[in-house]
Formats: C-alpha cells, sequence, structure tokens
C-alpha cells in the first residue's frame, strides 16, 4: 500500500519507514506502480550520447505537494544502463575516489575492487559459505569533493538485498540551490519523500533501474529515506543485460566501448541482488570556496533556486540530466567544475503524463495538476 500523507504525528515518517522495511509479514505494496510520463528538450545526439533516450519521449512527473520534485521514469535507451552499472562497479570505486572500505583498509587492499572481486562474484556457488567479496562490502563511494564525507559531491551508494538507507536531508553541501540528481540500477527500492520537518508524513514510490529523480527547489531539503531493496520486475535486469549485448556488439553502439564478457557475466551477477544509486549535487555556490576552518560559509538557500534573472545560458533540466550524465561518461569529477546550465522551476512544465500507473494519491501532472486522494493502510493513521 502507498504510504500516507494523512498519516501525522512526531513518529509519522519512522512509522512509514518501518512499514516498508518490514519483511515479516512483507507489506502490500500493490498501490505502488511506475510513474509515466513525457518532457521535451536536448538534441537527440546529445541524450543518446549519455545512454538516454530523446527527450520528447522522457515520461517525468512531478509530485503533488512536493515542489521541486520531478521523477523521470526510466529515460535510458534500451542496452545502455550496464555501461553506468559497469562505471559504478568497475571504475568509480578506482582510486582517488574514496569508499566506506578505506575507513578499516588499507589503501593497497582497496586499490583494485573490481579486480579483486572477479573471482568470488564469476565463480558459481559451491554450496559452503563464501567470504564476501569487495564489490559484496562495498556500501558507498564518494566522487569529486570526497576527502570529508561532510564535503561529499556524487556519491553512490551500493544496496544489498537487504540494505536500507536511514531517514536523511541532503544539506552538507553549500550549495542547495541546485538539484540533486539521482540515478538508479539494478534492483528497484521504495523511496519515501517527507517534508522539511522529520515528522512530515512522507510518500512512498517504487524506484525502478533506469528512474531519474531530481530534488530541486523546495524538494531539495526535504527529508527522504530508502526502507528496503525489493526484486525488480520480473525480468528486467537480465532483459536490460540482454539489451546491452545486442546494443554493445552492434556498430552504432551510443556509449562507446565494448562490455567485455567478463564484465558483462560480473555487472550480471552483482546486478541481481543488488541496486546502485547515484546522485550527483553541486557542493559549492558561486563564488564559494571550502573555509580552511570547518565554520560553514553561507549557504545558499534552494528556496531561491530558480537562477539568476538574466542568465542567459540557463538550460532545462532534463539537459541537466544529460549533461551530468556526460560528465560521469567522461568521469569528469573535477571540483572546480560548476554547474552554471542549472534552470529555473518555471521552464520545467511542459510534462505530458499518462495517468495509467500513477501511484494513487502522489504523483499529479505537473501542468494538470490532478490530484486522488489517497488510501491509507489504518495501522498508519495515527491522528
Ligand atoms: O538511494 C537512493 O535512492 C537515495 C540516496 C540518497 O538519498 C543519498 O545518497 O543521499
Ligand atoms: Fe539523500
Amino acid at each position: 500500500m502507498a504510504a500516507s500523507s494523512v498519516v501525522r504525528g512526531e513518529d509519522a515518517f519512522k512509522k512509514v519507514f518501518k512499514f516498508y522495511k518490514r519483511k515479516s509479514p512483507p507489506p502490500d505494496f500493490s498501490d505502488i506502480v511506475p510513474a509515466v510520463l513525457d518532457l521535451s528538450a536536448v538534441s537527440d545526439s546529445e541524450a543518446a550520447r549519455a545512454g538516454l533516450q530523446p527527450v520528447k519521449s522522457w515520461r517525468a512527473f512531478g509530485l503533488q505537494g512536493y515542489p521541486g520534485f520531478i521523477f523521470i521514469s526510466n529515460p535510458f535507451l534500451r542496452g545502455s544502463q550496464p555501461f553506468w552499472i559497469r562505471q559504478c562497479l568497475k571504475t568509480y570505486p578506482q582510486k582517488p575516489n574514496v569508499c566506506n572500505l578505506d575507513m578499516h583498509m588499507s589503501l593497497s587492499d582497496t586499490q583494485d575492487i573490481w579486480g579483486q572481486s572477479v573471482h568470488g562474484l564469476s565463480s558459481s556457488p559451491s554450496g559452503k559459505r563464501e567470504p564476501k567479496t569487495l564489490l559484496e562490502r562495498l556500501r558507498w563511494v564518494t566522487l569529486g569533493y570526497h576527502y570529508n564525507w561532510d564535503t561529499k559531491a556524487g556519491i553512490l551508494n551500493y544496496y544489498r538485498h537487504d540494505s536500507s538507507l536511514g531517514i536523511h536531508v541532503d544539506e552538507s553541501e553549500l550549495d542547495h540551490s541546485r538539484p540533486l540528481l539521482s540515478f538508479s540500477f539494478g534492483q528497484s527500492a521504495i523511496f519515501l519523500l517527507g517534508g522539511v520537518r522529520r515528522e512530515d508524513p512522507p510518500t512512498a514510490m517504487y524506484m525502478h533501474s533506469g528512474d531519474v529523480m531530481v530534488m530541486s527547489g523546495q524538494s531539495r531539503l526535504f527529508y527522504h529515506a530508502v526502507p528496503r531493496i525489493i526484486p525488480g520486475p520480473q525480468g528486467q535486469t537480465a532483459l536490460e543485460m540482454e539489451g546491452c549485448r545486442l546494443a554493445f556488439s552492434s556498430q552504432d553502439s551510443t556509449l562507446g566501448g565494448v562490455l567485455s564478457e567478463e564484465d558483462w557475466v560480473l555487472c550480471t551477477r552483482y546486478i541481481q541482488s543488488s541496486r546502485l544509486n547515484v546522485t550527483v549535487r553541486q557542493v559549492l555556490g558561486p563564488g564559494q570556496r571550502f573555509p580552511e576552518t570547518p565554520s560553514p560559509p553561507q549557504k545558499t538557500d534552494a528556496s531561491q533556486a530558480g537562477g539568476v534573472p538574466g542568465q542567459t545560458s540557463q538550460r532545462r533540466k532534463e539537459e541537466v540530466v544529460a549533461v551530468t550524465l556526460l560528465r560521469l561518461q567522461r568521469h569528469d569529477t573535477d571540483p572546480a567544475v560548476k554547474w552554471r546550465h542549472l534552470i529555473p522551476e518555471a521552464l520545467f512544465s511542459q510534462a505530458v503524463a499518462s495517468d495509467s500507473s500513477l501511484l494513487p494519491g502522489t504523483f499529479t501532472h505537473i501542468n494538470k495538476c490532478r490530484h486522488m486522494r489517497p488510501r491509507v493502510p489504518m495501522h498508519l493513521q495515527c491522528d
């Protein structure tokens, strides 16, 4: 069942979090369905270079009561996700990027996480309990400003089937006026989006492989959490990986580079039980520098999101998604990069949606503003 906006009280978020984290008996997810919608912008070839469909065929949704939150239902070209999965597993964990394993292992031990995991992940289960590979123990990697968890820029989260991510706000970046972009690959997740206060009741939605989320404007600082990982729609990942094989074996592979048999096997194996999430955030605002001392400089407020009036280089949010992926494709984590091309909220209002698979009571067409009342699990109604 969908979490509800009428659940109130101090513990509302926690209750909903626990509801979706619960394993036995498992919660009923029947009301949660993928969102669907269409947009337009960015050149088709630029989008394709990042492995994305032409923007006119993207399906994106706003969410009633969550200004600035955009959900884009898997805008990836068939067969391009494995490129990103391989980036997350093989490329981004490489030094100088920092990961959770660095906290208790030496640099030489975490130098080649992929290489050290190849054997363990690709050998078929022998029946006896094998030690976990480094890839299976990987929980997060930071890109960009990664020397300090508090100053993170791009973050990769690695979720195993039993992982969750607690209730939090992403506020350690100094610039909250830029959107936070989130890309999901592999198994699915229940994502909970709350409000500015921890006690604001959250809305639950699925994040499936390929789905993209933009948290901008007010929603940039909303509480959120991932209470649980769930198997993706039947066969989805397998099909996607197979699509990759086809795409890579044909000449017009847009992302370039052939996925070797070994890479393909390992990515498939890993993703069968795991979820990858990439979030990209702007850390510094215009003119800001990291302080020498821990005292934080003035933050740029998310409520001011909307860009600088008269700025000519502003682009649409769809472009932000494409450009972000292009940067990541080049493994461009230069901390000096400023995301000047981010755009005002008002420009992002062209969504046209079919409502066949809307989560009741939550997703709203950006430009239609239809709203259905949510159905509420009885035991979550606490007022
Ligand atoms: O995994 C997700 O979907 C959310 C990740 C997240 O909230 C974070 O990294 O701050
Ligand atoms: Fe977050």
